[in-house]
C-alpha cells in the first residue's frame, strides 16, 4: 500500500471547531491516513490510499460541508494549482468566494465583504428582515409573520445543509445543527420574528468570525509577499525578467538598490547594505560584500549587487519561516487541548440540558409548555462553542505571525506556554553571550619554537576542525602570512582539542587541563594559562608528543547587549546561568562580568545531565547556538537556537531567535507570558458570558437573539483580544 500525499487550500474555515468537522468526515472516507487541518495556512493534507480511496471524493465532503477547496499538486519543489475543483452536485458552496479565498487567487483580493457570499446572506436576510418589519407595522403581525419566516429560511437553508453534511459525517453536535434545531423549533412555536433575527445575527457571527480570521492569516501572509515575485536573470550579458519560481540553484541574478532579493544567495560582485528584517527582524542594514550570504525577501539599501542563487524559492530561508510558522499550529498548546476537550462534552452536555429544561417544569411542576420550550430551545443556542473554541488557537496565531516578525520564532502554542513557564535560562556561552568569533591575543614561547612556528603546527591540527577556537587560530595564521601546513587524520577529542599528523609528526592543541592531565605540561606553565584565563581569554596549548611547544591565548568578546539582556532576565525573576565548555576562570571572569551563575569545563553529556537536573527545580529554557548543542536544546523544556537566519537554529530547536541579540531572550519570553495573559483572558471572556447567559436563559431573563448575540459577541471579542498581540511589543528598549 502506498500512501500519496495530497494537498488542497480550503477556505471559509474560521474557528477550531470548523477544522474537527473537516478532519472527522475526511477520516471516514476509505483509503485516508493521516488527516491535518491548518486553519492559519487554510491547508489540508491528507495521506491517500488510491486503491482504496479518491481524492475527488474528499473534496465532494468538504464542498458539502461548505467550504472551498482547492487541490494542490507537488510537481517537483513546485506547487502546482489545478483549477477549482470539480463539484459534483449543484449546490455552490457559499463559501467559495469569500475574501479568505484570495490566497489562491490573487485577482480576487480586495473583495469587500458584501461581495462575498456570507456578506450576501447577511444582507438578504437582513433586508428581507427590515421589510418584514415594516408589513408587521403597515399591514399587520398576520403578515408581517410571513416575512419572518421568509427571512429566516433564506439564512437558515444553507445552515441547514451544512448541519444535515456533518450529520451524514457521523457529526451531529455541530453549531449548524444546534442553530437549525433552535430556529426551526422557534418557527414552530410561533416565534418567526425571534427566529429570524437569530439566524440574522448568526450569519454576522459568521461574517465576523472570517473577517477576524482572516486578520489573523495577514500576518504570515505579509511574510510571504516579501520576497519578490520575478528577478532580474543574467543570460549572456543581458537580464531578463524572470519568475521567482523559476530560479535555478547557481543562476546569477542582478538586485538593483531598492529592489528585494529575489533568493537565498551569495553576493558575487558589488558592496552593499542589506536590510535582512524580514528573515532576522533587525532592520539596521548590514554590509555585504562579494562572499556574503544573502537571504530572500531583504532589501538591497544602496547598490546594484549580483548574486548566485544558491536556493530553490521553496528552500529560500524566509520560506522555511513561514511553513514552520504555518506548521506551528499543529504543535497545540496544552490550554487548548483542554478546552478541545471540554469543548467536546460541553455540546452534548448543553443540548441534554435543553432537553430537560423543555420538558421537566411541564410535566413536573405543571410549567406551561410554550414558555419552557422557547427557554430550551435558547438554551440550545448557549451550546455553541465558537467563542471557546477559538479563544486558544486565536492566541496562538496572532502571537506566532507577530513574533516571527520580530524574529522570534516558536514552533507552536505548547512551546509559547512552556517558554512562559521558564523559571531558568540556561546558555551556552559561545556565540549566544559571546560572539562566537574569538580572536587570537598572545602566543607564549614554551620551547625553541617561533612564535610562528607555533601558529603554524597549530593552524596544522586546527586545519581539519571548525570550532570557533580553530576558526581563531586559522584566521591568525593567515593574517600573519604563515603558510598552513600538511595534516593529516584529524581527530576531535570532544570539549577537550584536537590532534592530528602535521608534517608527519603527531601533534595536539587541546585544553591546559587535558596536556597537563597527559603530564606534558606542569604546574608553572598551568600558571601561566591561568593568569590569562583570569582575563576571560581562553587558552589552548600547542604540543607534539611530550614536548610543549607553546600556549595560545584567545578572547571572545560578551555582545554589547549581554549584560543588558541578564539583567532584564533577573527582573522577569528567572536565574540566568552558563553551562561552559570552556574552563573555570574563563567563565568566571565573563560570567562575573554579566553578573551570573556558571558550570565550568562541561562536556556535552555533562551539559545535558546539567539540564536535567536544573529542570526538576524549575523549567529550564537553553540557549545554544544550534550546531553543537543539539542535544542539550532538546533535554530543556525549550531549546532556543540563536543565530542570524542561520539553517540549523531552524531545524534543531523548539524556537529560534534570527538576529543576534541576547535581549531577544528576554523579549520571547515576555511575548510568551504576554500569549498567555491573553489566552487566559480569552477563556475568561469566553466561558464567564456563557455562564451567565446559561443562567439568565434558564431564569428566562434573557431569550434566543440574546443568546446568538452573546455568542457571536464573545466571539468577536476574543478574537479582537487575541489581534492586540499582532501589535504587542516585548523588546524593553528598542522600537520594535
Ligand atoms: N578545536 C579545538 N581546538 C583547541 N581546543 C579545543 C578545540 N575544541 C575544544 N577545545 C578545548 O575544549 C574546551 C571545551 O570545548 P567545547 O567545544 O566543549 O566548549 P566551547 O564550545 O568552547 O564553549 P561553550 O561550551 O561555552 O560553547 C575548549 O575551551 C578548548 O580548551
Ligand atoms: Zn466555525
Amino acid at each position: 500500500m502506498i500512501l500519496e500525499k495530497y494537498e488542497w487550500t480550503v477556505s471559509g474555515m474560521d474557528c477550531a471547531s470548523c477544522a474537527s468537522k473537516i478532519t472527522k468526515a475526511v477520516e471516514r472516507l476509505p483509503g485516508v491516513g493521516t488527516v491535518n487541518v491548518s486553519i492559519m495556512s487554510e491547508k489540508l493534507k491528507v495521506d491517500l490510499d488510491e486503491d482504496v480511496g479518491n481524492p475527488e471524493a474528499i473534496e465532494r465532503t468538504i464542498k458539502k460541508l461548505g467550504y472551498g477547496v482547492t487541490r494542490q499538486r507537488q510537481v517537483g519543489s513546485d506547487i502546482v494549482e489545478n483549477a477549482e475543483a470539480y463539484s459534483e452536485d449543484q449546490d455552490h458552496d457559499e463559501h467559495s468566494d469569500s475574501p479568505r479565498h484570495s490566497h489562491d487567487k490573487p485577482e480576487d483580493r480586495g473583495k469587500s465583504w458584501y461581495q462575498t457570499a456570507k456578506g450576501q446572506l447577511v444582507i438578504g436576510t437582513g433586508l428581507l428582515l427590515a421589510i418584514a418589519w415594516v408589513v408587521e407595522l403597515s399591514a399587520g403581525a398576520e403578515l408581517g409573520k410571513w416575512g419572518f419566516v421568509a427571512a429566516c429560511l433564506i439564512g437558515l437553508i444553507p445552515v441547514a445543509r451544512r448541519a444535515f453534511a456533518a450529520l451524514a459525517t457521523g457529526q451531529f453536535f455541530t453549531i449548524e445543527m444546534l442553530m437549525t434545531i433552535a430556529a426551526t423549533g422557534a418557527l414552530f412555536i410561533d416565534a418567526a420574528e425571534e427566529a429570524a433575527l437569530v439566524v440574522f445575527l448568526f450569519a454576522v457571527g459568521e461574517l465576523l468570525e472570517g473577517v477576524a480570521a482572516n486578520k489573523a492569516r495577514d500576518g504570515i501572509r505579509a511574510l510571504a509577499q516579501l520576497v519578490p515575485k520575478t528577478a532580474l536573470l543574467e543570460i549572456d550579458g543581458t537580464t531578463k525578467e524572470v519568475p521567482v519560481a523559476a530560479l535555478k540553484i547557481g543562476e546569477i541574478v542582478l538586485v538593483r538598490p531598492g529592489d528585494r532579493v529575489p533568493a537565498d544567495g551569495e553576493i558575487i560582485s558589488g558592496f552593499g547594505g542589506l536590510d535582512e528584517s524580514p528573515v532576522t527582524g533587525e532592520s539596521i542594514p548590514v554590509a555585504k560584500e562579494p562572499g556574503d550570504e544573502v537571504f530572500a525577501g531583504s532589501i538591497n539599501t544602496d547598490a546594484a549587487l549580483r548574486i548566485t542563487v544558491a536556493k530553490t524559492a521553496q528552500d529560500n530561508t524566509i520560506s522555511r519561516i513561514i511553513q514552520l510558522v504555518e506548521e506551528a499550529e499543529s504543535a497545540r498548546a496544552p490550554t487548548e487541548r483542554f478546552i478541545d476537550r471540554f469543548s467536546r462534552w460541553y455540546m452534548p452536555a448543553i443540548v441534554i440540558a435543553s432537553a430537560l429544561v423543555v420538558v421537566i417544569p411541564p410535566l413536573v411542576f405543571g410549567e406551561a409548555w410554550d414558555t419552557w420550550i422557547y427557554r430550551g430551545l435558547a438554551l440550545l443556542l448557549i451550546g455553541c462553542p465558537c467563542a471557546l473554541v477559538i479563544s486558544v488557537p486565536a492566541s496562538i496565531a496572532s502571537a506566532l505571525s507577530s513574533g516571527a516578525k520580530k524574529g522570534l520564532l516558536f514552533k507552536g502554542g505548547a512551546v509559547i506556554e512552556a517558554a512562559a513557564k521558564t523559571e531558568q535560562i540556561a546558555f551556552d556561552k559561545t556565540g549566544t553571550l559571546t560572539y562566537g568569533r574569538p580572536a587570537v591575543t598572545d602566543i607564549v614561547k614554551l620551547g625553541d619554537y617561533t612564535n610562528d612556528a607555533i601558529l603554524e603546527i597549530a593552524a596544522g591540527v586546527e586545519a581539519g576542525s571548525s570550532h570557533p577556537l580553530a576558526t581563531a587560530i586559522l584566521k591568525k595564521a593567515e593574517s600573519e602570512n604563515v603558510s598552513i601546513p600538511h595534516s593529516s587524520g584529524s581527530k576531535a577529542l570532544m570539549g577537550k582539542g584536537v590532534e592530528a599528523i602535521v608534517n608527519g609528526t603527531h601533534a595536539w592543541v587541546t585544553s591546559p587541563k587535558y596536556a597537563f592531565s597527559n603530564k606534558v605540561i606542569d604546574d608553572e606553565v598551568m600558571e601561566i594559562a591561568a593568569s590569562h584565563e583570569r582575563d576571560g581569554k581562553t587558552v589552548v596549548v600547542v604540543y607534539r608528543k611530550n614536548e610543549p611547544l607553546g600556549l595560545i591565548a584567545m578572547r571572545d568578546e560578551p555582545r554589547k547587549d549581554a549584560a543588558d539582556a541578564i539583567a532584564q532576565i533577573k527582573e522577569l525573576g528567572i536565574t540566568p546561568i552558563i553551562l561552559t565548555g570552556d574552563n573555570e576562570r574563563t567563565a568566571a571572569a565573563i560570567a562575573g562580568g554579566l553578573g551570573m551563575e556558571f558550570r565550568a569545563g562541561m562536556l556535552p553529556k555533562d551539559k545535558l545531565e546539567h539540564i536535567g537536573t536544573l529542570n526538576l527545580a524549575g523549567s529550564v529554557m537553553m540557549i545554544g547556538d544550534g550546531i553543537n548543542d543539539a542535544p542539550a536544546l532538546k533535554q530543556a523544556a525549550v531549546g532556543v537556537a540563536m543565530g542570524s537566519g542561520t539553517d540549523v537554529a531552524l531545524e534543531t530547536a523548539d524556537a529560534a531567535i534570527l538576529r543576534d541579540r541576547v535581549t531577544d531572550i528576554p523579549a520571547m519570553i515576555r511575548m510568551s507570558r504576554a500569549t498567555m495573559a491573553n489566552i487566559r483572558q480569552n477563556v475568561a471572556i469566553a466561558l464567564g458570558l456563557k455562564a451567565v447567559f446559561l443562567v439568565t436563559t434558564v431564569l428566562g431573563m434573557t431569550g434566543l437573539w440574546i443568546a446568538i448575540l452573546a455568542d457571536t459577541g464573545a466571539t468577536v471579542l476574543v478574537t479582537i483580544n487575541a489581534l492586540r498581540l499582532l501589535g504587542y511589543n516585548p523588546s524593553k528598549n528598542d522600537a520594535n
